[in-house]
């Protein structure tokens, strides 16, 4: 069977520039919710994933594989590494569009092995926009943001509204969310 490219962002999409609240080149992003597993801080095993506005529409993110990540021994877990690239790209779109966004399509490339104790540097981009859809992709590179690409990813994602949280996910976290200050209504653009 012959593997036929898709055109990405798929025709119809739109450049999406960024929100005129969106934080700018150069900001450090930080942890949206202290118990998520790709950011959060309170998870000994979690990627600890830390996340750099380059310019533009581009995040960097990086993280380091630990033993906590392995799939094979002394190698990172592709689900694991899907998961960094969701963090990575959920970060992107959610920060740079400040719309509220969840992933419903996410595609990886595993290009090469990554190891315990590398750092993969993670570098992503919104592509584009289509109603409720967001386009984005990302390049993973070992040990150095010009080191050679591991993996590959491209996600779509779908604007919704607060309830998606709020009547899918459990109270207490989301009051813990609230308590902890980050932005639950305020400065988001909601109904899309
Ligand atoms: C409280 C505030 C918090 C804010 C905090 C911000 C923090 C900022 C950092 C975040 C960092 C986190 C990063 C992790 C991000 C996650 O991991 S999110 C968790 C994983 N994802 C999910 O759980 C989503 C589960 N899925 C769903 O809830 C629903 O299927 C969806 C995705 C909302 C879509 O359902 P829907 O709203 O009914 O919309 P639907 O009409 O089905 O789809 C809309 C369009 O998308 C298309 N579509 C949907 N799914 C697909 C698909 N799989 N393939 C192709 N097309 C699709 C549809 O065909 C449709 O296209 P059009 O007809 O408009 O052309």
């Amino acid at each position: 069977m012959t593997k036929q490219a898709q055109p990405w962002p798929p025709a119809g999409a739109e450049p999406a520039p960024a929100h005129p609240k969106a934080p700018g080149p150069g900001s450090e992003l930080g942890v949206h919710f202290t118990e998520c597993f790709g950011c959060g801080d309170e998870l000994e095993g979690g990627l600890h994933l830390r996340s750099t506005v380059a310019d533009g529409l581009t995040v960097r993110s990086r993280f380091t594989v630990t033993k906590n990540h392995q799939g094979a021994p002394g190698l990172a877990h592709g689900g694991l590494l899907a998961c960094a690239f969701d963090e990575a790209l959920g970060t992107t779109v959610g920060n740079l569009l400040r719309r509220p966004a969840v992933t419903g399509r996410l595609e990886t490339d595993f290009r090469r092995p990554v190891p315990v104790g590398s750092t993969l540097h993670i570098e992503a981009r919104v592509d584009g926009v289509g109603g409720r859809k967001i386009y984005a992709s990302a390049d993973g590179r070992l040990d150095a943001e010009d080191g050679p690409v591991a993996v590959r990813a491209r996600g779509l994602f779908v604007m919704v509204g607060l309830e998606h949280f709020t009547s899918h996910g459990d109270p207490d976290a989301i009051e813990k969310f609230r308590e902890q200050g980050r932005p639950v209504r305020e400065d988001w653009d909601i109904n899309p």
